[in-house]
């Protein structure tokens, strides 16, 4: 870790504070074509939920970028995050660096998109501290080159996402409650890619399609079928509300029309399960707190 700049000067302006970067949902997920490097095209509703990982940044002397506290089993190097602030290092010629700290709430492997929205809230967020002045298009285009996920963390809404998900349109959806259930199990995203069974033909739709109703994930049958586990928790909160998959799992969600039906759920699926209860969003928290 680079040496600490003292704090008194610094925490003014957003240094040393915490920032959210929020879960997504996939609301529904349909594989449309595949790329001629492999890439699945997709359709996609991505929500924002409340649910976050926290980051805070930490000026050093040096022009390093360290963690102050690495994620046991990821080398710092490979961190999204350090990736992240290294790569917009190198896009803007700045001789800053750096320390971060998360605070890890997400599950890894989970389809919330905890690595990618790490990652865009570091874009984010030392672009603003950094003052670089790049724009969130610009953004979205250096995240994208750390994962599909990033770009919608950096748009910022919850969005209709085609592409790899890259191109987005923001949409307003019901800000339900929404209880998910983390299977003990992690799902690797390029394994269910790269399966056999895989939809990959689904016919296009449109965003009034989603809403009359049309939501299914074309990776669920394919990770249902390799992991037991999940198809157990989605038997388990199907009993409360109607349970999806969110992007390749592991995780699956319900939503609820009131906290008080979600807690019903949430307390009893709590006694056998890792379970979140939390809320959509239209809005990344992480806009609202820049703005
Ligand atoms: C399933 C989703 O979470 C839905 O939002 C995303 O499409 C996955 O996004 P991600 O986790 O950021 O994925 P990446 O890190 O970019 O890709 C991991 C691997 O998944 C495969 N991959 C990913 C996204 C995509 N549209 N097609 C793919 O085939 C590729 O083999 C890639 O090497
Ligand atoms: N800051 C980070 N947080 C989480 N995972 C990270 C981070 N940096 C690197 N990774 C790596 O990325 C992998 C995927 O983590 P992530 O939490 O984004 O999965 P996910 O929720 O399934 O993502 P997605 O929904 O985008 O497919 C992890 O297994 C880990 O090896």
């Amino acid at each position: 870790m680079g040496n600490l700049v003292s704090e008194v000067n610094s925490l003014a302006d957003g240094w040393g504070k915490k920032w959210p970067a929020p879960a997504k949902l996939n609301l529904m997920l349909r594989i449309i074509g595949r790329r001629p490097d492999g890439y699945h095209l997709l359709q996609t509703v991505f929500q924002m939920l409340e649910l976050c990982d926290w980051l805070s940044f930490y000026p050093v002397e040096d022009e390093g970028v360290s963690l102050k506290n690495p994620i046991p089993g990821v080398p710092e190097q490979d961190d999204l995050t350090v990736r992240a602030a290294k790569l917009l290092k190198k896009h803007t010629g700045c001789h800053q660096g750096v320390c971060i700290e998360i605070e890890k709430i997400l599950p890894m492997g989970g389809g919330l998109g905890g690595g990618s929205s790490d990652a865009a809230t570091t874009l984010v967020v030392l672009n603003h501290l950094w003052e670089l002045g790049l724009s969130v298009d610009e953004l979205m285009l250096l995240g994208l080159e750390l994962g599909a996920d990033v770009p919608v963390f950096v748009f910022g809404y919850s969005a209709w996402g085609e592409g790899v998900g890259e191109r987005l349109t923001a949409i307003s959806l019901p800000e339900q409650w929404v209880v998910i259930v983390k299977p003990e199990c992690h799902v690797n995203t390029k394994e269910i890619f790269c399966a056999e069974g895989l939809t990959r033909d689904s016919k296009p739709i449109k965003i009034a399609d989603f809403i009359a109703g049309d939501d299914r994930n074309d990776c669920a049958q394919v990770v249902s079928k390799i992991y037991q586990p999940v198809e157990d928790a989605l038997k388990a909160l199907s009993f409360y509300a109607e349970a999806r998959l969110t992007g390749t799992g592991a995780c699956v969600f319900a939503q609820f029309g009131s906290k008080e039906a979600a807690e019903v759920a949430f307390n009893a699926l709590s006694l056998d399960w890792q379970v979140f209860l939390t809320k959509g969003l239209n809005r990344s928290p992480l806009y609202r707190m820049l703005e």
